[in-house]
């Protein structure tokens, strides 16, 4: 059934992680629907407190008001920016030539956690901290591994709505080529001075298996609906939105939406002020398959995509958004 929803559906994930069968069982199936339609929802108990996510946010703004020299010591072009900085306006969106109108910053596993018999420790690059915020590095590893946590348990949920184990996911994302964006979008004093067309984040769809997005209750975030509406995000403060990537749409055949979203910038007399928000983007390890799933696949909807692992399709993707040549 095809459903228009008004607004991005609220869950409450301890229903699935702490509830009884009924409490489960229901958080499910409204994930699915949420999932076959919009393909976003808004969740709260996500193990985030608000210690950890005002301690982030002020050490983002700390990292971000550094000079642009300083802050560019942090940029590495040669690992397709996977860590640390990325300049104002060097990523665009997919079939799109002007930049996104942003900064941020990207964390991935801590190396440290890994063990050293997992190939993956060869294949990720290093962390990078900057030395002027030392709290950036504490704040940002808890935030990663608490939002790994809270992703491992919507995975759960969503590998019982496709009717696989429950655990299906778990070995594909230990140690996956997750990464958290602190994203700033930076004020503009002068609206003349960047291009006609440039936005904060123009229309896209996200790369990875699903999104945890933290500070989407500020203004901007749009999500578009099948029949071609915008419809704004409004979670509240306790909740993040976690919503469907490309891999698993890919991987579900479609089942599952990859809904376009973009974020829209602020009328012309707020341009001149900052935007933070904070995606954790879900990757599960390169390897795996994302050939699609045989139970999404019958005579009303035949198989859509070809066969890809996840590392060759984040490569074809990184180099669409500019990010890797
Ligand atoms: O800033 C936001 O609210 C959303 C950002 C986003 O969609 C992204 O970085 O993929
Ligand atoms: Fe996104």
């Amino acid at each position: 059934m095809e459903i228009l929803f008004d607004e991005v559906p609220s869950l409450d994930l301890a229903d699935f992680t702490h509830g009884n069968e009924e409490k489960k069982l229901a958080f499910v199936q409204k994930l699915g629907e949420a999932y076959q339609n919009i393909g976003f929802v808004a969740i709260k108990n996500h193990g985030l407190d608000d210690e950890l996510q005002k301690s982030l946010y002020t050490s983002i703004k700390s990292f971000f008001n550094l000079p642009e020299e300083v802050k560019s010591k942090y940029e590495h072009p040669e690992i397709g920016y996977q860590r640390g900085y990325t300049g104002k306006g060097k990523e665009h969106a997919k079939g799109r030539n002007t930049g996104d109108l942003k900064e941020f910053y990207h964390v991935g596993q801590e190396l440290e956690m890994v063990p050293d018999s997992d190939p993956v420790k060869k294949e990720y690059p290093e962390n990078i901290w900057p030395s002027e915020v030392v709290e950036l590095k504490s704040a940002s590893i808890r935030a990663f591994q608490t939002l790994e946590k809270a992703g491992k348990a919507m995975l759960r949920a969503i590998a019982l709505h496709l009717e696989l184990e429950e655990d299906y996911f778990e070995d594909k994302v230990a140690y996956g080529n997750s990464i958290l964006r602190q994203i700033h979008y930076f004020p503009i004093e002068n609206p003349e001075e960047v291009p006609s067309d440039a936005v904060r984040a123009a229309e896209h769809g996200d790369i990875n298996l699903i999104t945890l997005l933290m500070g989407a209750s500020a203004d901007g975030l749009q999500v578009l609906r099948k029949d071609g509406k915008w419809i704004p995000i409004t979670a509240l403060p306790d909740q993040i939105v976690v919503n469907v990537g490309d891999m698993l749409e890919r991987l579900t055949n479609k089942k599952l939406k990859s809904t376009i979203h973009r974020v829209v910038n602020p009328p012309r007399e707020k341009m001149n002020s900052s935007r933070y928000s904070i995606p954790f983007f879900m990757h599960p390890r390169s390897e795996m398959d994302l050939t699609c799933l045989e139970n999404c696949i019958d005579e009303n909807n035949p198989k859509q995509f070809p066969d890809i692992t996840a590392g060759g399709f984040l490569d074809e993707r990184l180099r669409e958004l500019g990010l890797k040549s």
